[in-house]
């Protein structure tokens, strides 16, 4: 067992290496949201407990935890779609509690959201959904909008065409770049991708993936992803946090995750499912 766990980290060093080689020419180090003993509970239930987390400009980090262990939870709180009963939560340099109405609403347009099953308005075409986000936030003549929902639509790899069909008339592939495309609509830094690839058949979740590592070098994007799939966070993340125990358990690469003592992350990184992903990458 420990032959295999050496052997598994000394490959997987190898390729984060390669990765952060790749990483484009950004402050690695600028932390981008900022997440300091965070407490949220549904009345007596506690799910985050004075939860630690950094995330840095230009990274793509995977979020994974136990079903129920609170990603979902932690991912709404830092959208202020949930309340907190105490902590800190700091995005680009500004913190949310402490900032003017007017900052806040800056502050809303520099994030991009994907949820779960591309949560797109059924009766609006796809290049009215990546509109909404302008409409609410910017003050455009109807071409420019257009304009720039073309780009977008064209940035995520859709057709022209997919521009005026219904969520209902796109495969499940088509309805996640759509939900990408809306998420982009405004030119965020950080976006918050909520299990984009769940639903997906391998082939379409691999290329999902390289779309965001895509994104990420051209856009200098940084992407907070929860995320089940242990392909992603083999093939495309550069950092995992791990939750459980209503705390980050874990950071790190994955050798830092092959090297965790805890049981949950050893039986998730270094199970049967992990071992076959670093064969199969070799
Ligand atoms: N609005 C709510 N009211 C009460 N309890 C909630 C609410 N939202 C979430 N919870 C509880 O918080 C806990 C964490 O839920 P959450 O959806 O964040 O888990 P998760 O890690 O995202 O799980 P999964 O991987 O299955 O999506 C669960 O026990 C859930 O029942």
């Amino acid at each position: 067992m420990d032959e295999e766990r050496q052997e598994m980290q000394a490959q997987q060093a190898e390729k984060t290496e390669d990765r952060v080689n790749e990483l484009p020419a950004t402050d690695e180090h600028e932390v981008i949201l900022s997440v300091k003993d965070l407490t949220v509970a549904f009345g007596s239930h506690v799910v985050l407990d004075k939860l630690n987390l950094d995330i840095y400009r230009g990274e793509i980090l995977g979020f994974v935890g136990a079903s129920g262990a609170g990603k979902s939870v932690l991912m709404r709180t830092v959208l202020r779609l949930l309340p907190k009963q105490s902590g800190k939560i700091t995005i680009l340099g500004s913190e949310y509690d402490e900032v003017s109405d007017e900052e806040r609403i800056v502050l809303d347009t520099r994030l991009g959201v994907l949820f779960q099953h591309g949560a797109l308005f059924s009766a609006l075409t796809v290049r009215e959904n990546i509109q909404v986000p302008m409409r609410e936030y910017l003050n455009l003549p109807q071409e420019m909008m257009d304009e720039l929902a073309r780009l977008k639509i064209d940035m995520v790899g859709l057709a022209p065409e997919a521009a005026d069909k219904y969520p209902s008339e796109l495969s499940g592939g088509m309805i996640k770049r759509a939900a990408l495309a809306r998420a982009l609509a405004l030119d965020p830094d950080l976006v918050f991708l909520d299990e984009p690839t769940s639903g997906l058949d391998p082939i379409g979740a691999a290329e999902f993936d390289n779309l965001i590592a895509k994104l990420r070098d051209t856009l200098g994007l940084t992407v907070y992803m929860v995320t089940h799939d242990l392909d992603s966070l083999f093939s495309v993340c550069d950092r995992i946090a791990v939750l459980g125990k209503k705390k980050v358990l874990v950071e790190g690469t994955i050798d830092d995750m092959l090297a965790c003592d805890d049981e949950w992350v050893t039986s998730y990184f270094r199970g049967k499912r992990a071992r076959s992903i670093v064969r199969e990458q070799d």
